[in-house]
């Protein structure tokens, strides 16, 4: 299991159907546009600043987590699967609306404890709960928040919502602040200030060859799929 972690608008998306193309996996991917129930939440939560995020921040973190259990029931059975998020990335979000107070201690305490025995439910059948490999999309905050505008999304509009500036910094941060600490798995950080992996084929090559390599070097794959894989690649 392959999870990719970064900010809002970091690439993960992207660079999840590019990896799983590239290796053959299965794919889950966030796909907000098309959860109806979720993108409802999500402008609910995005609808005026701190306030909408306290009204709605625990119980969109529910919906997640509820989303996220059902797809991790189905990739833990599949070799490499891509998540393009995950229980780890909600946790961070989770946490980072906890530490500004917009997700009480009771909630919290709840979404933890439910999220830990989701996890234990799932454990050793055959997954011990951990991802072979955690790849960290690393982007300026700036150049985040351009992408977040430019991919025009009417909830994410800062124009709508100055006050989204100051979230979107602080969610960059907690993200940052995370992948410094994260002991748990192999992680392998992608610079996205140096590849551009969506407009560039050799940058796309450069990053796929990171990956894999560190896959092949985890034991995930034969030096000869390996080798098979970088064949079949686009030149
Ligand atoms: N656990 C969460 N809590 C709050 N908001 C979340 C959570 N997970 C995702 N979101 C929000 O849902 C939206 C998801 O958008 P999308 O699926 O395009 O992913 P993204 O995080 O922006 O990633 P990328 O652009 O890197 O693929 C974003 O506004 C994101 O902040």
């Amino acid at each position: 299991m392959i999870y990719i972690m970064g900010t809002i608008a970091a690439g993960k998306t992207s660079l999840a159907k590019i990896l799983a193309e590239d290796l053959q996996s299965p794919v889950y991917y966030e796909d907000v546009e098309s959860n109806g129930l979720i993108l409802n939440m999500l402008q609910k939560f995005y609808a005026s600043g701190k306030q909408s995020r306290k009204a709605n921040g625990a119980i969109l973190q529910f919906a997640f987590l509820t989303f996220r259990y059902q797809q991790l029931r189905q990739a833990i059975t599949q070799q490499n699967a891509v998540m393009d998020s995950s229980l780890e990335s909600d946790f961070v979000m989770a946490s980072q609306l906890h530490d500004h107070n917009e997700i009480d201690e009771a909630d919290f305490n709840v979404y933890l404890t439910l999220s830990q025995e989701m996890q234990a439910n799932i454990n050793g059948s055959p997954w011990n709960g951990l991802p072979d490999l955690v790849i960290y999309l690393k982007i300026d905050s700036s150049h985040a928040i351009n992408e977040i505008q430019q991919r025009g999304r009417e909830m994410e509009d800062i124009k709508r919502e100055p006050g989204l500036v100051d979230y979107y910094h602080r969610v960059h941060y907690a993200y940052e602040k995370w992948a410094n600490g994260y002991p748990s798995s192999a992680l392998l950080t992608i610079d996205r200030e140096k590849y551009d992996y969506v407009h560039n084929v050799e940058d796309q090559n450069a990053v796929l060859d990171l990956i894999e390599n560190k896959l092949k070097d985890l034991g995930k794959f034969s030096p000869k799929a390996f080798k098979k894989i970088k064949e079949n690649r686009q030149p």
